[in-house]
């Protein structure tokens, strides 16, 4: 374990990574940046913009930002850093959080538009793609995470051409933190694998300056 010495104090280090191959990846680098520069965390924290394997391998943590998971894919294969990703978060010692097409890129199973995906695999769910519809459908809905997040009820949550969690295949793996009703039953919207996988299917990184979910993901699974 790597440490620093900070006033004497012995500190941890821990390195968040950001894949960075296509879509929301600086939004998640600068709310990462606001937590860092206005809250104190038991661990020293640096951020990595991911693109590469040598990027990767300093990583503690890993953040798959939203975007379009076909694309992330396709360039995560064509770049050679599929392989080492797959590594990654199939480690039970690394923290993984994906956001959106973050979701979709770490599930076992797509319900449907999987012919161009090659998902990592390591969720446990069975996850629909563009579950509201299309860009037109997106929308923005304020959210009562005080559940996990302590004090947290209204969060601005925004689904952009959302996927949804439409199964749980492994229940004692898989816990779901949040659900939507759609068409009369629930979905889930974000949830946990273990201790170090989280998953989401909105954008905390798009809440204009509310940094309350990336710093409850800092202590909840980076400090631990
Ligand atoms: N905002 C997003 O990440 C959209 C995800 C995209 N609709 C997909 O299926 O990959």
């Amino acid at each position: 374990m790597r440490s620093t010495k900070t006033k004497g104090l012995e500190k941890k280090m821990k390195v968040i990574g950001v894949l960075a191959l296509q879509g929301a990846f600086l939004e998640h680098a600068s709310h990462l940046e606001k937590c860092l520069a206005t809250k104190n965390y038991e661990v020293e924290i640096t951020i990595e913009i991911v693109k590469t394997p040598e990027d990767l391998a300093k990583c503690d943590a890993l953040i798959i930002p939203g975007g379009e998971s076909t694309s992330m894919s396709l360039i995560a294969q064509r770049t050679g850093l599929y392989p080492y990703l797959y590594e990654f978060v199939h480690n039970s010692n690394k923290v993984v959080w994906g956001t959106c097409a973050g979701l979709i890129f770490l599930s076992a199973q797509l319900e449907n538009e999987n012919a161009l995906v090659k998902t990592l695999g390591v969720l446990k769910v069975d996850v629909r793609r563009n579950a509201f519809g299309r860009q037109a459908q997106s929308f923005t809905k304020e959210c009562d995470f005080s559940k996990f997040i302590p004090g947290c009820d209204n969060f601005r949550a925004t689904f952009i051409r959302a996927p949804v969690v439409e199964k749980i295949l492994d229940p004692i793996a898989v816990k779901s933190l949040y659900e939507l009703s759609m068409n009369g039953k629930n979905v889930v919207v974000a949830a946990q694998q273990n201790h170090n996988i989280l998953v989401t299917s909105f954008h905390p990184e798009l809440a204009d300056n509310d940094i309350r979910f990336h710093d409850w993901f800092i202590r909840q699974f980076v400090c631990k």
